[in-house]
This record gives C-alpha cells, sequence and structure tokens, in this order.
C-alpha cells in the first residue's frame, strides 16, 4: 500500500530575503484523494501546487512520499520543436512505453479530447485551446499516482472540459490523488474529498462532508446485481451522493455526472456484469 504524500513544516519564498509566499505547512494527503485548492489571486495557490508537483523545491521543510506524478502548468511551454504526437509519443517513451504503445496512448488521448486532427501539427502552431489539449494529455498519458493541475481547464472548450472531469474520474478509481486549482467554483463541484485554502502564508485543509455533496450535475443509474449481489467494489472509491437498494438487489446509485461513466464501467465490467435499467440526470437541489 502507498504511503501518505506528506509535507513538514514546508516554507516557499522567492529570492534570499523575498517574504515568504509559504510557511509552516503540515500536510499530509492520502493516496486516493481528490483535493481542491482555493485561495485568492496571489496567495500562492500555484506555488503550493509546483511543491506537490516536484517542480519546486521548499525553501524550508521536507516532502516525502510523492509517487509518481505529472503536472499540468499554468502556462504550458508551446514552442516546442515537435509535432502533439511527436511530443505525447515522445514522453511516452520517458515514461516508459515502447514507442509502439506510446504513440497508440498518445493518439488516444488526443482523440478524447477532441484534437486527433492536429496530432501531426507542430506545437507551435497549436491555437491555445488545442495546445492546452496537448497539455492535459501529457499528463494523463503515464497514469500519475499523483496528477497536479494548475487551471487545467482554463482554454479547453466544453466537451474536453467534461472529457477532463472524467479522466479525474478514472484516475480517483483507480486509487491515484488529484490535486487542482480551477477558478470556476462548479468545477467538479461537490466532488472533492479534501479542500485546501490558501490563505497568508497558510494552507488550511478540511474534509468534505459526505453530506455537502452533490451540487452540481448528477447521473442516475439504476442497476440489477446477480442476485444478492453487492455493488462492485470500485464503487466504494466513487462519490456516491445517493445510493437505495429499491428491491431485492436492484439498486439506485446517484453520482456527479462526471463520475458517471467511471460507475458504468464498474458495473458492466463486474464479474458477471450487472444489469443496466436505465441511466438519467438530475440536477443538484
Ligand atoms: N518564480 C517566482 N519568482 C518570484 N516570485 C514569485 C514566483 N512565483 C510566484 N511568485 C510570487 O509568489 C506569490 C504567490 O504566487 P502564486 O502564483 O503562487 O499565487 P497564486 O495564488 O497561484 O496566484 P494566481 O491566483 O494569480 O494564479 C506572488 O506574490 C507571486 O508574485
Amino acid at each position: 500500500m502507498r504511503r501518505d504524500l506528506r509535507l513538514d513544516n514546508v516554507g516557499r519564498r522567492y529570492g534570499l530575503r523575498g517574504p515568504w509566499v509559504l510557511r509552516a505547512v503540515n500536510l499530509a494527503m492520502a493516496p486516493g484523494t481528490l483535493t481542491r485548492v482555493e485561495g485568492a489571486n496571489g496567495t500562492g495557490k500555484s506555488t503550493f501546487l509546483r511543491l506537490l508537483a516536484g517542480i519546486d523545491a521548499p525553501t524550508e521543510g521536507r516532502i516525502t512520499g510523492r509517487p509518481r506524478t505529472a503536472y499540468v502548468p499554468e502556462r504550458f511551454p508551446t514552442a516546442l520543436p515537435f509535432t502533439a504526437l511527436g511530443y505525447l509519443t515522445h514522453l511516452g517513451t520517458v515514461h516508459g512505453l515502447s514507442r509502439e504503445s506510446a504513440q497508440r496512448t498518445a493518439g488516444d488521448w488526443l482523440e478524447r479530447f477532441g484534437a486527433a486532427g492536429y496530432a501531426r501539427t507542430p506545437m507551435a502552431q497549436l491555437s491555445k485551446g488545442s495546445s492546452q489539449k496537448v497539455a492535459v494529455a501529457q499528463a494523463l498519458l503515464a497514469e500519475p499516482e499523483l496528477l497536479v493541475l494548475d487551471e487545467a481547464w482554463t482554454g479547453l472548450d466544453t466537451d474536453a472540459r467534461a472529457e477532463l472531469e472524467r479522466a479525474v474520474a478514472e484516475r480517483t478509481a483507480a486509487g491515484a490523488s488529484v490535486v487542482f486549482v480551477d477558478h470556476d467554483p462548479r468545477r467538479l463541484a461537490g466532488v472533492p474529498d479534501v479542500i485546501c485554502t490558501v490563505h497568508d502564508g497558510s494552507v488550511n485543509r478540511r474534509t468534505e462532508q459526505q453530506t455537502s455533496r452533490g451540487s452540481g450535475p448528477r447521473t442516475v443509474v439504476v442497476a440489477q446485481g446477480p442476485s444478492g449481489g453487492t455493488l462492485p467494489a470500485e464503487t466504494a472509491r466513487l462519490p456516491l451522493t445517493a445510493l437505495e437498494e429499491t428491491t431485492a438487489g436492484t439498486y439506485r446509485v446517484t453520482v456527479p455526472a462526471s463520475h458517471s461513466d467511471v460507475l458504468l464501467r464498474a458495473l458492466l465490467t463486474a464479474r458477471p456484469p450487472w444489469h443496466v435499467v436505465t441511466v438519467g440526470s438530475e440536477e443538484a437541489q
């Protein structure tokens, strides 16, 4: 079992005499946790994310237990001498995939984000939105155990934004941790397990209670299991907003819409598979 990512007395300031941006940050982050980081402009959210991602080092204190990590920076460097597919394939091989499998995985991610048409376009010629799709794909490619997203939804079109929410749901369902900052309070609303607020150099952590979950669109799935069946184990990792056994072996399961694909996959790939009776949507009150 993986250990927690721990920050012990972490501080960061820029320059020898710069003001402390973060100070005395003590935190533990358990595997499989979805964490939203909030705070006013300029309070140090990106600094905190860079430290978590290992892109930057603390000025004081220690960070331990960082698993295999991927990061989407607030500003992705676009002037790289590669095509989109070439860049992602190259990164895939850096992550240990064979060239063939790196190219296939890279192509799959471009397809998922609706950017397959730009696969052979040089990175420097991509629009802001398309280059953001490459930024996101490079992080998801390696199936990281910790995914750090700094405003990663910014610049994406509606479909790609929803796809990124689904990809986050897949990572957490697979037991990975995801930490994100997003200016839109509706982003994955009601889904995070933990909210970290950066304020005055401190990071305050609070756990989201199950009861406060469920703002934002939801999907309601009615599914029938094999007789006497209990829900597949993967569903225990999903942020269910409601669960009701309507008749013996038939469940009505409500999840945030971002997590419906993960739920359906868990039900349909269970052995023996579940029968999905209906799938509907519901707006939270
Ligand atoms: N590389 C750097 N060199 C010097 N100062 C920096 C650097 N990066 C960040 N800072 C300073 O650290 C403080 C926190 O910046 P940071 O970008 O972490 O905040 P933020 O909460 O992410 O801001 P925003 O909401 O505007 O993205 C700011 O005062 C910023 O000017």
